[in-house]
């Protein structure tokens, strides 16, 4: 019932032809395309947060992107983006960190130093844990994405406060979890690769999301 509810507060997605939104007029709106993992990580530490009332999505059609986005919203031309103040900012990783520190909500970064020293290390691991994963799926995944999902069962194992990568829930498991969760989906049914076989901190953690 929820999820239906959830599903029904979602916005359709914007036709090409659809006319571009007021720039700046003060509403914080969020461009997105709902099967992107990188705009998934923006949405979910909005709803984490909170923020549903406060940061407006506008859904795009990444096949199909009104002409009006890259001219006159986000020359990038890429989701997410977000706009606020009077500016659009892009890049997920940057954004996520960007709504913990300037939107009401959840904290989702700890304050121990050793945790946030520990977090700017995996963030900074998830463009090569992509690629690694994504260049796979040419070869035999079980050898050489292997050591990509070792990284990230052996990063569990440094806190142990919880199932989460810095003990408790942050962003940094929402920086993972959108990619992490259609590898082993994919992995499993195209390549019978389990992921989680032989790695238990990694099945309970992303049964723990
Ligand atoms: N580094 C960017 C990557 C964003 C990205 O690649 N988004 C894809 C959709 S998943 C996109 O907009 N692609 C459109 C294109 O490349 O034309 C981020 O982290 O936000």
């Amino acid at each position: 019932m929820a999820a239906t509810a959830a599903c029904q507060r979602r916005p359709p997605v914007l036709e090409p032809t659809a006319e571009q939104p007021p720039l700046f007029d003060g509403t914080i709106r969020l461009y997105t395309a709902y099967i992107c993992p990188f705009a998934q990580r923006v949405w979910i530490t909005r709803n984490y947060k909170g923020l549903q009332d406060n940061i407006k999505l506008i859904p795009l059609n990444l096949q199909s992107r009104p002409a009006w986005y890259g001219e006159k919203v986000y020359p990038v031309n890429k989701v997410p983006s977000l706009e606020h103040n009077g500016k659009i900012i892009g890049e997920s990783l940057d954004l996520i960190k960007y709504l913990d520190s300037n939107f009401e909500g959840p904290s989702l970064l700890p304050d121990d130093p050793a945790k946030k020293e520990f977090a700017e290390e995996l963030f900074a691991y998830t463009d090569t844990f992509n690629k690694i994963v994504y260049t796979s799926f040419k070869g035999d995944p079980a050898k050489d994405a292997g050591p990509a999902f070792d990284y990230l069962e052996n990063a569990l194992h440094k806190f142990d406060d919880g199932p989460f990568l810095l003990g408790q829930f942050s962003l940094v498991d929402i920086a993972y979890i959108p990619f992490v969760e259609r590898f082993h989906v994919f992995l499993s049914e195209v390549f019978k690769y389990d992921i989680t076989a032989g790695r238990p901190k990694l099945a309970a953690w992303i049964e723990a999301q």
